[in-house]
């Protein structure tokens, strides 16, 4: 079912094909504001290098993780089961290390490669957002390159974030939430996940900001490791007069059972602090 309201759409040939890229990306995003990316340029190979320095970063002891601390003014560094959520009133039952650019890093010591490897992966993630927003701009009236500019992780007042998440296995999860259920405030995310390690559930077709996604159905939407799970956030909801939807999603784990151990990567892109977020129609 999920694979029916969450369209694939494949970036092969980009260049070739960017209209009809653009109307696929644009249907999906108005319908149901997730779609999954495929021919996206990282390989299984990449994808899985980045989540094997996630888990030797994870699998550290405490006090070596806690070197980078989370700052909430900047809101890098690292949480552990620290996510009060407004949806739930409870903290989401995982930890979590936000990346910026220029934030500070895990060094070489503790996890060999990190930075490197790390950074490189954003940029390709950069490279995949700069496509996707393109298409959305020309979309949607505004010159090409505006949201590319506007949320340009190279320039420093740039605020895209790359969060590696760890959920630990469970029991019995009922009455707790890995991740309670939110819209992303960022622009647009990139979600990557592993084989089997489901646990993500989405809730397509948000008419507006305002319901909070109170007695909505949620979709499982099973955990695949070349596929990029893409969702539009509350910024380019705005950026686009509410067009394009900033939908409600949430991480569970088995009410009943053992949940083995999930990892994700999100990529968000978040926005310049310089730039003005309007819509064409100056909402
Ligand atoms: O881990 C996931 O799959 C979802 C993460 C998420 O929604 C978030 O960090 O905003
Ligand atoms: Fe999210």
């Amino acid at each position: 079912m999920a694979e029916r309201i969450v369209p694939e759409i494949s970036l092969k040939d980009f260049g070739n094909r960017r209209e009809e890229i653009t109307k696929q990306l644009l249907e999906a995003a108005e319908y149901a504001g997730f779609f999954t990316l495929v021919d996206h340029g990282i390989s299984e190979e990449e994808i899985e290098s980045q989540f094997a320095i996630s888990k030797s970063y994870f699998g550290l002891p405490a006090d070596v993780k806690g070197k980078i601390p989370h700052d909430t003014k900047t809101n890098n560094g690292w949480e552990y089961k620290a996510q009060l959520r407004a949806s739930t009133g409870t903290c989401d039952q995982k930890e979590s290390l936000w990346l910026r650019r220029n934030s500070q890093w895990p060094s070489d010591e503790d996890v060999p490669g990190f930075r490197e490897t790390t950074e490189s992966f954003m940029a390709k993630c950069a490279e995949i957002s700069a496509q996707v927003l393109s298409c959305f701009a020309v979309a949607l009236g505004l010159p090409e390159d505006h949201l590319r500019v506007a949320n340009d992780p190279t320039q420093p007042d740039c605020l895209t974030q790359l969060r590696l998440i760890h959920y630990p296995a469970s029991e019995n999860a009922v009455g707790s939430w890995r991740a309670g259920s939110h819209t992303d405030i960022g622009c647009l995310t990139l979600l990557f996940q592993r084989d089997g390690e489901d646990g993500l559930e989405i809730c397509p077709g948000r008419e507006t900001h305002s319901s909070f996604a109170m007695g909505d159905t949620f979709t499982p939407l099973p955990a695949k490791t070349g596929p990029i799970v893409v969702n539009i956030g509350d910024m380019l909801m705005a950026w686009s007069d509410d067009r394009l939807k900033s939908n409600f999603h949430r991480v569970r784990a088995k009410d009943v059972g053992t949940s083995p151990a999930r990892y994700s990567i999100a990529y968000f892109n978040q926005g310049r602090r310089d730039f003005v977020l309007q819509g064409p129609k100056k909402k």
